[in-house]
C-alpha cells in the first residue's frame, strides 16, 4: 500500500516533458529526481550547485520524512553525489525540493536538462522526547566505542 504525499508541480515541464518522479520497478525503494533546468549545466571538478527539481512536496506528517541519496551509477561512475551527502526532508517543508549536486570527480561533468541526478526515499520517523537522568543503567557496551569492537 503506497502512502500519498502532496505535490505541487513548480515546472510545467514536469509532468510533460519529462515525468513525474516514479517507483522504476515494484520493489523499488527510491525514485529518481530530475534536474529541471533550462540549460546543460557544467560541474568542473569540486564544483556543487543547488539544482531544482521542478517540484514541491508536503509530507504533512511528522512519524515520515523523505531523504534525497545520490543515484548509484552516477555517484561512482561519474562522480557526481550530493554536497551536502544526503538531503532530509521535513515533513513540514513546502518549498522547492533541490538537490545539491557535487561533482567529487577530477574531470567535468554536464548535467542535461531533464537529467535524472538523485533519488527520494521515503522514511518512517520517531521524534525523541528526552528524559533527562545522572547516569545510565549498565550496558554491554559501555562507553565504547569508535572502532572500540576492532576489525575481524
Ligand atoms: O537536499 C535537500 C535538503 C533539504 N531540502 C529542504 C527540505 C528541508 O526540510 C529543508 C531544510 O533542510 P535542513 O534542515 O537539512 O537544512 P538547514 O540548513 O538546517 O536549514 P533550516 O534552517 O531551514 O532547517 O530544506 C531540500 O530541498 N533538499
Ligand atoms: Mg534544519
Amino acid at each position: 500500500m503506497k502512502t500519498p504525499i502532496e505535490l505541487k508541480i513548480l515546472d510545467p515541464r514536469l509532468g510533460s516533458e519529462w515525468p513525474l518522479p516514479e517507483y522504476a520497478t515494484p520493489g523499488s525503494a527510491g525514485m529518481d529526481l530530475r534536474a529541471v533546468i533550462d540549460a546543460p549545466l557544467v560541474l568542473e571538478p569540486g564544483q556543487s550547485e543547488l539544482v531544482p527539481t521542478g517540484m514541491a512536496i508536503h509530507i504533512g506528517d511528522a512519524s515520515l520524512a523523505a531523504t534525497i541519496l545520490p543515484r548509484s551509477g552516477l555517484g561512482h561512475k561519474r562522480g557526481i553525489v550530493l554536497g551536502n551527502l544526503v538531503g532530509l526532508i521535513d515533513s513540514d517543508y513546502q518549498g522547492p525540493l533541490m538537490c545539491s549536486l557535487w561533482n567529487r570527480s577530477n574531470q567535468s561533468v554536464t548535467i542535461e536538462p531533464g537529467e535524472r541526478v538523485a533519488q527520494l526515499v521515503f522514511l518512517p520517523v520517531v521524534q525523541a522526547a528526552f528524559t533527562q537522568v545522572a547516569s545510565f543503567d549498565a550496558s554491554e557496551r559501555g562507553e565504547g566505542g569508535f572502532g572500540h569492537s576492532g576489525t575481524q
